[in-house]
């Protein structure tokens, strides 16, 4: 199968803090129609990879391009060209109506709400007032509805019970289908696998291990057992 370029991709990518890296060496691509996770322990360097390929944090080697050009270095320049980085912090206004907040995205609410039809009936509520899996339904729904080009999604799933993060991972999956490249970094391991295409696990800021997921699902300890040798912390 022939392959066009990758939407983003990091070579020889190294990042850290202070000038001190926490990554090193990365070499990490995602193409259209793909969803890849991202995995490794706690301290391992997955939200500075996430960050760095954002344009949050300036590499101190390597390259990262985006769109098949080299990456504007700023995550405002990045995300007008297509990119949305989603944090675990449920970026919405808790004091505002789960419309308005839709209403702040550069998609339409009804583009939101077929994304996620659950979300209909509280559209008139205080964001506030939401269970979380709602809230981060709606921030997920707010960033989808515009379409981007590359989404990198760190920890969605922070603190939400199994069938709402499958339901968030349905949703990404829904997005690499048409055309996005999703970069997904997720501690529950097997529910995403079953929605990803391909795993790369960080162990002490380098890629040990990159392997479709069809098979890793057969084999899932292959990515907790680098768990051990992987954390900084
Ligand atoms: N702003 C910062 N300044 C200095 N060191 C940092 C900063 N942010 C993170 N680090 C360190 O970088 C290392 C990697 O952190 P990072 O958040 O990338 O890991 P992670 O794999 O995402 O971990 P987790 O699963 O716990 O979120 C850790 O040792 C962390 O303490």
């Amino acid at each position: 199968m022939i392959r066009a370029e990758p939407l983003i991709e990091a070579v020889g990518l190294s990042a850290g803090y202070h000038g001190n890296p926490i990554i090193n060496d990365i070499d990490l691509a995602v193409h259209a129609g793909e969803m890849v996770g991202l995995f490794g322990a706690n301290g391992a360097g997955k939200t500075t990879t996430l960050l760095t390929l954002a344009g949050e944090i300036s590499p101190l080697g390597g390259s990262v391009s985006l769109l098949g050009a080299p990456h504007p270095k700023s995550l405002f320049k990045a995300a007008r060209q297509g990119l949305a980085l989603l944090t675990d912090d449920r970026a919405v206004f808790p004091a505002l109506t789960a419309r308005d907040n839709l209403r702040l995205g550069q998609g339409t609410v009804g583009r939101a709400i077929e994304i996620f039809p659950e979300l209909e009936e509280h559209l008139d509520r205080v964001t506030g007032l939401l269970s979380g899996g709602q809230q981060q339904m709606l921030s997920l729904g707010r960033i989808l509805a515009a379409k981007p080009k590359v989404i990198l999604a760190d920890e969605l799933s922070l603190g939400l019970a199994p069938l709402v993060v499958k339901r968030l991972l349905l949703a990404l999956r829904a997005a690499a289908d048409d055309g996005a490249a999703v970069l997904l970094v997720e501690q529950h391991v097997p529910l995403a696998l079953a929605h990803a295409d391909r795993a790369c696990v960080l162990a002490r800021g380098r890629i040990a291990l990159e392997a479709p997921a069809a098979e890793l699902r057969e084999h899932p300890e292959r990515v907790s057992d680098l768990y051990l040798s992987g954390s900084r912390t």
